[in-house]
């Protein structure tokens, strides 16, 4: 049985650098974002998405998370302006999560830690694929989004009716007509960094778009993100939980945003 990485106390976090020795580079994700060391940069631009319903296509268990993949065979679903250039393409979205309310998320703000945290994955379209894309410097471009505890989330709810039907790991079913831009709060302020993967192989190839401003989920909702495995079928059930990696050393680099 492979080792394999995962987030427990034996293949976790603390343990990626055996395998993966980029885990102590000069551009690791997540951070502690600090506003007020974040550098208002007017000459960032609003961040643009238009994303095709249509395209989203399937809802897995990939063993760390769940992830919601899209067609990425066209221009159809992109990421524009905010601090990249050119067209990023959606290829799947997932989430971080916690196995209490009061930690998950992998990017903090002033230490504090949300209950969870959306990712919505894009590739740049000056490389052929995603698979190309993810081991250039200006390959891939992540927005995350913090979950805070609140009212139940209905739009969020329709991701999670699926979650059943993809307990175990490499479980999957069809999801369809499904617009990520509904998972987004009423506002598009950002922060932004040079980083990278938070998962093996982190690769240092993602510009990172945090959302100042989180979206709702109800303790309720928490809970059914908590009732995933990371095991397969037939495997001892290990609840898919902690799910994050922690912050990392910023090493000087600079965060800038969007807003005053
Ligand atoms: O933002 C990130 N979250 C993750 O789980 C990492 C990842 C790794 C591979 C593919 C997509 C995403 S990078
Ligand atoms: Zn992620």
């Amino acid at each position: 049985m492979s080792h394999g990485w995962g987030y427990g106390a034996a293949n976790g976090p603390d343990k990626w650098g055996e395998e993966f020795p980029v885990a102590n580079g000069p551009r690791q994700s997540p951070i502690n974002i600090v506003p007020k060391e974040a550098q208002h940069d007017s000459s960032l631009k609003a961040l643009k998405v238009r994303y095709d319903p249509s395209n989203a296509k399937g809802i897995l268990n990939n063993g760390h998370s769940f992830q919601v993949d899209f067609v990425d065979d066209t221009d159809s679903s992109i990421l524009t302006g905010g601090p990249v250039s050119g067209k990023y393409r959606l290829k799947q979205f997932h989430f971080h999560w916690g196995v209490s309310d009061d930690c998950g998320s992998e990017h903090t703000v002033n230490g504090v830690r949300f209950p969870c945290e959306l990712h919505l994955v894009h590739w740049n379209t000056k490389y052929p694929s995603f698979g190309e894309a993810v081991s250039q410097p200006d390959g891939l471009a992540v927005i995350g989004v913090f979950l805070k505890i609140g009212a139940a989330n209905p739009r969020l709810q329709k991701v999670l009716d699926n979650l059943d039907a993809i307990k175990t790991k490499g479980k999957q079913t069809t999801f369809s007509n499904f617009d990520p831009k509904t998972l987004l709060p009423g506002s598009l302020d950002y922060w932004t960094y040079e980083g990278s993967l938070t998962t093996p192989p982190l690769l240092e190839s993602v510009t990172w778009i945090v959302l100042k401003e989180p979206i709702s989920v109800s303790s309720s909702q928490m809970s059914k993100f908590r009732s995933l495995l990371f095991s397969a079928e037939g495997e001892v059930p290990c609840n898919m939980v902690n799910n994050y990696r922690p912050p990392q050393l910023l090493k000087g680099r600079q965060v800038r945003a969007s807003f005053k």
